[in-house]
């Protein structure tokens, strides 16, 4: 570190200027008064290890690489004066020094070849506009994912997490985040058992004839757990009034079930809280999703109508129904890879299930929930073992379990013949051979008789459909893959963002802290005078005119140099341009991890609370 104004830094310990290592390596001249030990060659000098890209395209390849730069592990130590090029502060001083407005000529050797730049004119190099999209303080403007570089048709790099990813995981916090309106919803109870905030999934009248499971209404509610602040979704079953417990052994083991295409089973418990005798089953809550039969056969999407359902009230003649059907199957058909893709997913939760002498006994579209990508997840489980097993106890379910899972196979084979036809009414009786007909058509022979199998075998297993799927497998495996590795890439720029945000909170607490130990001008004084005046070189540069220099490329450097500690040095000025420091970034760094500990030490001692370091 430089001393060039020792007036305007009241109070610099010796030991912290003694930590100056090869001081010589910049040393800035910034304005012409005498007292200033800078070479009056300096800008030569100070320029001498510049390579050009570094300094005239330095913000250019900023925005180009902008990972290398967010990643930062390894910062460019070589070109201190890229901190120059980079700073309007600094340039500005630099402009004053020949008093024209142009920026002087500096040259580099490189290998003996000494080469001579000019800085452009400041209209040329305006640094303004050259990172005007930056301004945009919604980081839209500098996280270009959201539009897709359509010569190369590969998003750009951007900071930030994508802005499809963004969209989805705020929605999902919003959803998760909804509060009940209690003058709405009168009748949901505050609390059910140890859930709270009890939020409806659906809308709550017209229900009671609307029986689902077995003759006995439901309804679906997002609730928080009041011990753990978790969310869940509670499914519960109107008038149910549980007289033995022998239902718990089946529920035990749903718990156990653990599966990426199945809607958990936390718990179930009887209540009153409803003002009835409700039984509620307990489920992992996954926002956002809706219903098999919502996606693909609801009514409400525009345009969706149920090719097999006949105008009664204008018969028409058989071959024109049929026509009829193949032209509106040809339009609307759902894509072979995606009904394979449920195909997998559906089979794989089953194998699970049977496997574990379970079977799901509700494999039906309104059982069924997605989420984004098409993730699936076979919903209500366990229901219908606790109310067929309280309406007939004294039958050993147990004993049925092969019959049932050979009604998930049947099951299975008609939701896979409805989602080819689109119409849940393709697989009544009198439709199914012209929508296997409809199927042979639009379809490959695999799907056909993978639902042949399905419908017309008499003992079947899951594990025999596996042949059928074959190396469409290997095509998941990899969509999946593949969406790993984005949501990974992802990941990895908000981990580089977390880190410099922790740095930041370090920064923040420090930076302008009123008082501390009795000392009304602590974060003014000594190390953290560096610290103030580096928040000024990061955040508050502004161009030759006085306006606002926005630049995330030189914000994201300058921190990852921080955090790096890295030995480049910067030059900062006090914003009276009285005084300058030449500082480097290990310095900084120092001077910042111990400001911080003593903060940190303090706030132990005095309000016990704990691990704030730790967790920085
Ligand atoms: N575990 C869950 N997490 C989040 N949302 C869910 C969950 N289970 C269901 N939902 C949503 O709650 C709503 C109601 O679900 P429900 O199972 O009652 O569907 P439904 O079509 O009304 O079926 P039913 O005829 O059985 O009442 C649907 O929009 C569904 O997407």
């Amino acid at each position: 570190m430089d001393w060039i104004s020792p007036n305007s830094r009241p109070h610099a310990t010796l030991s912290q200027l003694g930590r100056t290592t090869h001081a010589t390596e910049f040393v800035p001249r910034v304005n012409s008064s005498s007292n200033t030990p800078a070479s009056p060659n300096f800008l030569n000098n100070s320029f001498s290890s510049v390579s050009p890209s570094a300094t005239f395209h330095s913000l250019t390849k900023k925005f180009d690489e902008p990972e290398h730069i967010s990643t930062g592990i390894t910062p460019d130590t070589q070109s201190p004066s890229h901190s120059i090029a980079s700073s309007p502060i600094l340039q500005d001083k630099l402009n004053s020094t020949n008093g024209s407005g142009i920026m002087p000529a500096y040259h580099e050797n490189v290998g003996g070849t000494t080469y001579f730049y000019q800085f452009p004119t400041t209209t040329e190099n305006n640094i303004t506009s050259r990172v005007g999209p930056v301004r945009d303080e919604n980081d839209t403007a500098i996280s270009p994912s959201t539009s897709n570089d359509y010569t190369t048709g590969k998003p750009e790099p951007s900071f930030f997490i994508s802005d499809e990813l963004k969209a989805d995981i705020l929605n999902r916090n919003l959803l998760t985040l909804l509060q009940p309106d209690p003058t709405q919803y009168p009748d949901i109870p505050q609390e059910v058992d140890s859930y709270h905030e009890l939020f409806p999934l659906e809308p709550i009248s017209n229900q009671a004839l609307h029986k689902p499971h077995l003759g006995y209404q439901a309804s679906m509610y997002k609730a928080t757990h009041i011990k753990t602040g978790e969310h869940y979704c509670l499914r519960r079953i109107h008038g149910f009034r549980l007289q033995n417990t022998k239902c718990m052994a089946f529920v035990e083991v749903w718990k156990k079930l653990n599966h990426s295409n199945i809607v958990t089973l936390k718990e179930v418990f009887t209540t009153k809280a409803f003002g009835d005798n409700s039984m509620i089953f307990v489920y992992s809550y996954h926002p956002g999703s809706e219903t098999l039969l919502n996606k693909h056969f609801s009514t409400d999407q525009p345009g969706y109508s149920d090719p097999f359902t006949n105008d009664v009230s204008t018969p028409r003649p058989y071959s024109y129904q049929k026509n009829n059907l193949i032209r509106h199957q040809q339009h609307n058909k759902l894509p072979e890879p995606l009904i394979w893709s449920y195909i997998i997913q559906l089979t794989s939760a089953l194998r699970l299930i049977h496997s574990s002498t379970l079977a799901c006994r509700s494999l039906d579209p309104t059982k069924i929930i997605l989420t984004s990508k098409n993730r699936l997840r076979l919903n209500c489980l366990g229901v219908m073992d606790v109310i067929q097993q309280e309406n007939n106890s004294t039958i050993n379910h147990l004993a049925f379990i092969h019959h049932y899972q050979q009604e998930d196979l049947t099951a299975l084979g008609k939701l896979v013949l409805a989602l080819a036809c689109k119409s849940t009414v393709a697989i009544q009786r009198e439709n199914i051979s012209t929508a296997i007909e409809l199927v042979s058509r639009s379809y490959t022979m695999d799907l056909r008789n993978l639902i042949m199998y399905l419908l017309t075998n008499q003992r079947r297993s899951v594990t025999d459909l596996m042949p059928m799927i074959g190396a469409r497998f290997y095509t998941q495996l990899d969509n999946l893959h593949n969406h790993i590795e984005v949501l990974d890439t992802e990941l990895c720029k908000e981990i580089q963002n977390g880190r410099l945000f922790r740095l930041m909170i370090k920064l923040a607490t420090i930076n302008e802290r009123p008082e501390f130990n009795m000392e009304s001008t602590w974060s003014e004084t000594g190390d953290r005078y560096m610290l103030k005046l580096f928040r000024d070189y990061v955040f508050h540069q502004v161009t030759e005119d006085g306006q606002p220099w926005i630049d995330m490329a030189h914000i994201v450097q300058c921190l990852n140099k921080l955090d790096c500690g890295v030995p480049e040095k910067i030059c900062l000025m006090s914003r009276d341009e009285q005084s300058v420091l030449v500082v480097s970034y290990a310095e900084l760094k120092h001077c910042l991890e111990q400001s911080f500990q003593e903060i940190s030490n303090a706030s132990l001692m005095h309000h016990e609370m704990s691990g704030a370091e730790d967790k920085l």
